[in-house]
């Protein structure tokens, strides 16, 4: 077991803060606990770490702001709340980070804008520009905007996903608990608080229960299903409270605070890192059993006469998932062929495409090197 924290050794970090943390529980936007992040967050500056904040909340204040004591079930109002909100977060951000000289910069995000490879790249570089530049770029999602095809849904999925875009040695995930506990400790007093796992470990999604207030969305179980997709791009993730005094700079400083979910999976490439994260897909092609072999056993590519139904319209190029007769996905990959071509070549061998569609993009229909087996 590691004595020191793993953040002590991370040079490019993501922390989330969730809304409960930011709005004093609803009470509105705790500028002291934003000020002290910012301090804390400078020094980490100071130590030579780059720092990206993922910071929830806009709902939780614009509730607030609009005096609305239940959060709305209808989704124009939270999209409206969350307008409200925002402009309080970037607010408070900008004046405690000027106290440190630290310019901030508000990223507002969606999936889509994850899932198209341009737009991701595009979010990418900037946020290496900003980086670069000093200054601290706050993301959250862009909820005025989203629906539920193109959403993330929570922020500690955006601060994996953001992890991943900016290959993150660390994603901290600052929350109103000390970490994980065996159980949800506001309904389980005998919990066992958990100091180190292996990020990934099944045992762990049992663990971990719902959002304990209604001003988040997560809970526990999405901080842990985060630690696990950071660990896809090698990031090792810390949950710990946001009230610990100092604990961005202890962590800095190697004392384990909190819960360390260690990264120990097989690393993917970036490329394949970017496909693995989409959360919703295009489409999903059904193949048999010896295309599932030649898949998950034997590293093969997907050949169109493994492919036994289609489903969903997509395009060439679009991510779609391969399942088994259950519909269990067993690999996601770019397709080589839209929709409406898949259904032509399906069942039939290679030797056929051309004769089929007229001409013969790939031989594949989805190439090893373009898959991820999940
Ligand atoms: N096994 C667990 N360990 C710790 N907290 C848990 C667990 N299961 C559920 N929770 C609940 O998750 C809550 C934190 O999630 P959430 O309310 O979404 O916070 P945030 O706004 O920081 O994302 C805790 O307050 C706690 O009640
Ligand atoms: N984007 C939303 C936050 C959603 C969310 O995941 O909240 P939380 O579980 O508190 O991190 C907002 O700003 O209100």
């Amino acid at each position: 077991m590691n004595t020191t924290s793993v953040i002590a050794s991370a040079r490019r970090l993501v922390i989330k803060v969730g809304s409960s943390l930011v709005t004093d529980e609803g009470r509105g936007l705790d500028r002291q606990a934003l000020s002290l992040w910012a301090a804390q967050i400078a020094r980490l500056r100071a130590l030579g770490k780059e720092v990206v904040l993922v910071s929830s909340g806009a709902i939780a204040e614009g509730m607030l702001r609009l005096g609305w004591e239940k959060r709305p079930v209808l989704v124009p109002e939270l999209q409206a709340a969350a307008a409200v909100g925002q402009m309080g977060l970037a607010q408070a951000y900008e004046s405690v980070f000027a106290q440190h000289a630290l310019h901030t910069a508000q990223i507002l995000l969606t999936h889509d804008d994850l899932s198209d490879r341009r737009r991701y790249l595009n979010a990418r570089s900037t946020l290496f520009t900003l980086l670069r530049l000093g200054v601290v770029p706050i993301i959250n999602e862009n909820d005025t905007v989203v629906t539920d095809e193109i959403k993330v849904g929570d922020n500690d999925t955006l601060g994996a996903l953001v992890t991943n875009l900016i290959e993150a040695d660390a994603l901290v995930i600052l929350t109103d608990q000390r970490g994980l506990y065996s159980a949800d400790p506001r309904k389980d007093p005998d919990a066992r608080f958990i100091s180190h796992a292996r990020a990934g470990e099944a045992a762990l999604e049992t663990m971990a229960g719902g959002a304990g207030s209604s001003l988040g969305k997560g809970g526990m179980l999405t901080k842990i299903l985060a630690a696990k997709r950071a660990a896809g791009s090698g990031a090792h993730t810390v949950i710990a409270s946001g009230r610990e005094a100092e604990v961005l700079v202890r962590l800095a400083g190697g004392e384990c605070i909190g819960t360390e979910l260690q990264a120990s999976l097989p690393l993917l490439s970036a490329r394949k890192q970017w496909i693995a994260d989409h959360l919703q897909l295009r489409g999903r092609v059904t193949v048999d059993d010896g295309a599932a072999r030649a898949l998950t056993r034997d590293n093969k590519s997907l050949l169109p006469i493994g492919v036994t139904a289609v489903e969903g319209e997509f395009e060439r190029g679009d991510v779609v998932a391969c399942v088994d007769a259950s519909g269990k996905e067993l690999a996601r990959g770019l397709i080589n062929y839209s929709s409406g071509a898949t259904r032509r070549i399906m069942r039939q061998p290679t030797s056929q495409i051309e004769a089929l569609l007229g001409s013969m993009e790939e031989a594949e229909l989805m190439h090893r090197d373009n898959m991820v087996i999940r």
